[in-house]
């Protein structure tokens, strides 16, 4: 079995302007779908056997408590946008184990299975700067860099074409559909629900998803 070294950062906006797209779906309940789609994302991400730490940023308290009981370094947040958040992350990767390498995952992947996740790392292993595409093939899910290799995220929107326009390299592997799979929309939602959600998004979402 491959040595567990990876880091991973993982991003989690402020709840109050968490899943904004999700708001008429989901009503009340947006707030606990943001939380519990961090959770089992970063779950599947500790339980991923390559994997040795997970480093979630974020300036809220709550997912802070939750995501630091399952055992998740938390890093506070600069709170200067997403890709300042992921650097302040890999700052913290570089601190812990400056020669491992270090993946930023977003934290709305619901339906992420752990060895799905290990055949990502496993391809970006090859490269020096790597990505998943998401499901759509606009937006990233995972940038990888190795070891000593500059930290250059850009995601926001459109990202997979500001990632592949500065050379990283573009990993278009089959298995991979729960990595690639982020949820924004409620079509989304049905489409990771299709795949498999983890236990604290099936659980939140029954309450306002029917079918
Ligand atoms: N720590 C941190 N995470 C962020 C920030 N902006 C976005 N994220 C995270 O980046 C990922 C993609 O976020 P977005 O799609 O922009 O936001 P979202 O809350 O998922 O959804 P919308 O509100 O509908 O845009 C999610 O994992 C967010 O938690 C930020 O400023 N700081
Ligand atoms: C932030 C991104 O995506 P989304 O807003 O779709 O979560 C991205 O793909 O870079």
């Amino acid at each position: 079995m491959q040595e567990a070294r990876w880091s991973i950062v993982i991003p989690v906006k402020t709840l109050i302007r968490a899943k904004t797209r999700l708001a008429g779906a989901a009503g009340a309940h947006r707030e606990d779908l943001a939380v519990a789609v961090a959770t089992d994302t970063a779950s599947a991400a500790l339980a991923c056997p390559l994997v040795a730490r997970v480093i979630v940023v974020t300036a809220d308290p709550i997912p802070a408590a939750r995501l630091s009981r399952l055992g998740a370094v938390v890093v506070p947040d600069p709170d200067k946008g997403l890709n300042t958040a992921l650097r302040a992350g890999f700052a913290e990767s570089v601190r812990l184990a400056p020669g491992d390498p270090v993946a930023a995952l977003q934290a709305d992947l619901p339906a992420l299975r752990p060895a799905e996740l290990a055949r990502a790392l496993t391809a970006a292993a090859e490269f020096e700067e790597s990505f998943v595409p998401d499901a759509p093939g606009v937006g990233t899910t995972l940038y990888a860099t190795g070891p000593g290799i500059p930290f250059r995220p850009r995601f926001g929107g459109e990202s997979r074409a500001r990632h592949l326009s500065c050379g990283a390299k573009e990993l278009l592997l089959d298995g991979i559909d729960s990595v690639r799979r982020d949820v924004d929309t409620v079509e989304d939602l049905r489409a990771a629900a299709a795949l498999g959600l983890g236990p604290h998004t099936a659980a939140v979402t029954a309450r306002f998803l029917v079918g």
